[in-house]
């Protein structure tokens, strides 16, 4: 799932989907176990079969009634598989529901307090309690009651063959320790045959829950440029793990010319340290409203080893942009260079290396401050001392053996046990450790009171010396330091020069200067 594009995140909800994982892949680990570790569905065939031969040996003149006996039952099991998979899967996207709301509301559960909305969230969780429980019901019912029909015809069919039987015995057609045994034959084969029914209502459970989960996944693409890097590293045994044979199928027929033109790791990162970034003629729709193009025709380049500011209204596009330069989607049109080469010839996890992304709420992982530093490369072993250094250039040192078990401190879930300032400095440190020759901030120190900032600030002047910086800044007061200044507007680049220039040329970056009556020199 990991492999999949960035849009089919978008696209769910992270809490619908784990609460969808969650329950279906404890429905199929429960009938796993069940029916594969205890053989019960195996043992209630074996049953049904052998009892079945030892009743046709006894007697072959009972074995029409048998027959109807069988036919009957295997009726009712097909009614059975066809009513209950919808029943089934609504069940389990009920459930689904149900902890994708508790984790929301947990997850926000400061914002659910100011607005003093405790009330409201219980109440939409009875709801969806209530819509669990009637699915529970409705579930139970057509279990039981497929149960209930199930006996009354077994019974029925048994009543009909001691009827027959006994009349062959009366006849002197059959002796009665043949019937006796029939008899007794006839009653394991019931409650074989009853047990090989709950075997197929468990995997009808399991079968709606693998469609649930097909289903899903099916929905968006394998990012086969992802994919290619991740076999590279993996090597092809490894593969079994990611669905290979959706890959291959993919990998085949999807952006077969830039996928044949993939190049070697160390390209991409090696040639951003020296090349420019260009941004040439570059559309973009997102996939979920390709009707809506965001950038049309953009036109940018990023020169090496300078900063960049990039302004403009609220929709304009500038994260937009960041998303196609650290290629979480691809342009629909034109193409990104790095010293002058299609950012598509490069494999994505390569690329990924070269572009470091510091945002207004950096993401820390719930392990300890070190190893959310060492986070910044995740695949080599990390000194202790590459971590303090790191830490240290991001001014982040001095916090951090002030807590209470310093570098092993747990930074708590998504960070929370940190002030922003902190959690700032650590992203920053991270980055530092990681050093890509491209680094994007995106609105990176908004968020922070002025002694946190100018901390921050200065960790980002270190971070930034030698690197290609993009920077986004709706204040307008941190990007006038800037080499160069580009205000994107209506999908393209209005207007580009330094502050100064652009303040002379009076346009659209002047105007939102004077909106902000920021006092520049
Ligand atoms: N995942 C998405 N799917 C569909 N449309 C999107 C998606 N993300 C953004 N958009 C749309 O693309 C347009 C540009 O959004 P973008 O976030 O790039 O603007 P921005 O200039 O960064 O805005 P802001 O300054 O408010 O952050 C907006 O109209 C937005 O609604």
């Amino acid at each position: 799932m990991l492999l999949l594009d960035v849009e089919f995140f978008d696209r769910f909800k992270v809490g619908e989907l784990t609460g969808l994982l969650t329950s279906d892949l404890g429905s199929l680990k429960d009938v796993v176990s069940e029916n594969v570790s205890r053989d019960r569905g195996l043992r209630a065939l074996s049953e049904v079969i052998g009892t079945i031969c030892i009743l046709f040996s006894l007697s072959i003149q009972l074995a029409p009634l048998l027959g109807l006996l069988m036919l009957s039952v295997s009726i009712l099991a097909a009614i059975f598989k066809r009513s209950t998979i919808p029943v089934f899967k609504s069940h389990g996207m009920a459930q689904a529901r149900i902890s994708d709301f508790a984790s929301e509301t947990f997850s926000a559960i400061r914002t659910v307090r100011s607005f003093v909305g405790e009330k409201k969230q219980i109440s939409l969780f009875e709801k969806l309690v209530f819509a669990y429980e009637s699915s529970g019901m409705k579930l139970g019912t057509l279990k039981s009651a497929n149960e209930s029909v199930t006996r009354i015809v077994v019974y029925i069919s048994l009543l009909a063959l001691y009827c027959l039987g006994g009349s062959k015995v009366k006849a002197g057609e059959l002796s009665v320790g043949i019937m006796a045994s029939f008899i007794g034959y006839t009653f394991t084969l019931t409650f074989a045959v009853q047990g090989g029914i709950n075997t197929l209502g468990d995997l009808r459970g399991t079968f709606a829950a693998v469609e649930r989960i097909n289903s899903v996944i099916s929905a968006s693409e394998i990012d086969e440029a992802l994919a290619f890097g991740l076999d590279k590293e993996l090597g092809h045994s490894d593969l079994g793990l990611l669905n290979k044979d959706n890959y291959s199928e993919k990998i085949s027929v999807l952006n077969s010319h830039y996928m044949s033109a993939l190049r070697s790791a160390t390209n991409g990162c090696s040639l951003a340290w020296s090349g420019d970034i260009c941004l040439e003629d570059v559309c973009f729709s997102y996939p979920l409203r390709s009707d809506v193009e965001v950038l049309s025709g953009l036109n940018l380049t990023l020169k090496c080893g300078k900063v960049t500011a990039l302004v403009g209204p609220s929709g304009s596009g500038k994260s937009t942009i960041v998303q196609l330069l650290a290629r979480f989607y691809e342009p629909t049109r034109g193409r990104i260079t790095v010293a002058g080469e299609d950012l598509r010839i490069f494999d994505k996890r390569d690329w990924a290396r070269a572009v470091s992304l510091v945002n207004q709420e950096p993401v820390l992982f719930s392990v300890s401050v070190g190893e959310n530093i060492a986070y910044g490369l995740p695949d080599d072993n990390i000194s202790k001392e590459d971590v303090i250094e790191a830490a240290k250039a991001a001014n982040a040192h001095e916090f951090i053996i002030s807590l209470p078990q310093g570098y092993d401190t747990p930074v708590g879930e998504r960070g929370g046990l940190l002030s922003g300032g902190q959690r700032q400095r650590i992203a920053i440190a991270r980055a530092i450790l990681k050093n890509a020759p491209i680094l994007i901030l995106d609105e990176a120190t908004s968020a922070l009171d002025a002694v946190s900032e100018r901390l921050v600030q200065e960790a980002l002047n270190h971070l930034m010396k030698g690197r290609t910086t993009l920077v986004i800044a709706h204040r307008l007061s941190t990007v006038q330091n800037a080499d160069q200044i580009a205000l994107c507007a209506n999908g393209k680049i209005a207007e580009l020069g330094t502050h100064s220039e652009l303040l002379a040329r009076g346009g659209q970056y002047a105007s939102l200067v004077g909106t902000q009556r920021l006092a520049f020199e």
